[in-house]
């Protein structure tokens, strides 16, 4: 697992704004080990050492990994092609969620990068509930409503691509929105 590819994806997701304060969370999955940020961490501070991690079991290796944690590692057990996962809390993309709009795909990359974006329905952060809900979805772009957005890679830049590539549809599919009134 590149440890310097985690932190630097981390720093950019809190330095452009995709999560403030200790929000958001990202894994990534190297066969049977999962690695995990920590709860409660800034994802802008991170250094490679205070990486948690788990087996697919469920059990921890080494710190104190994600609240989120069941989220991440019951879409690794269905998902095998799934090995980086990204949660944030992008704004423009929550906000559609909390007035119920769907954010529509109206470029040629989100066509490229995006194709499904599925949806569930708010549940309690770092609930059993939120993760099992998630992890039914077969789409590799899920909103949580009223909460933030969850990306699947096959590896950390292709989820992080999809982070960034969905936050802008959403900001067109707002503008769209605004200018149509
Ligand atoms: C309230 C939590 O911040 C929630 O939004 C969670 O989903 C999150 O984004 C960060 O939780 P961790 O710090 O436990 O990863
Ligand atoms: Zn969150």
């Amino acid at each position: 697992m590149n440890k310097s590819l985690f932190i630097e994806i981390c720093k950019r997701l809190y330095d452009r704004k995709y999560v403030v304060g200790s929000g958001g969370n990202v894994s990534v999955r190297d066969k049977n080990i999962v690695y995990l940020t920590p709860t409660g961490s800034i994802l802008g501070f991170l250094k490679e050492d205070d990486i948690a991690i788990m087996d697919l079991d469920g059990n921890i290796i080494k710190g104190n990994p994600t609240s989120e944690r069941n989220l991440h590692l019951m879409i690794y057990r269905k998902r095998k092609d799934v090995n980086a996962i990204i949660h944030t809390h992008s704004i423009v993309s929550t906000f559609l969620s909390i007035i119920d709009k769907e954010i529509e795909i109206l470029t040629a990359d989100g066509k490229v990068f995006l194709k499904k974006i599925g949806y569930v329905d708010y549940y309690e952060a770092g609930s059993v509930k939120l993760a099992e809900e998630t992890a039914k979805r077969d789409e590799d772009v899920i909103i949580l409503k009223n909460h933030g957005v969850v990306c699947l890679g096959k590896d950390l830049i292709d989820a992080y691509v999809k982070v960034e590539t969905l936050e802008e549809q959403a900001k067109l599919t707002l503008l769209k929105l605004l200018v149509n009134k």
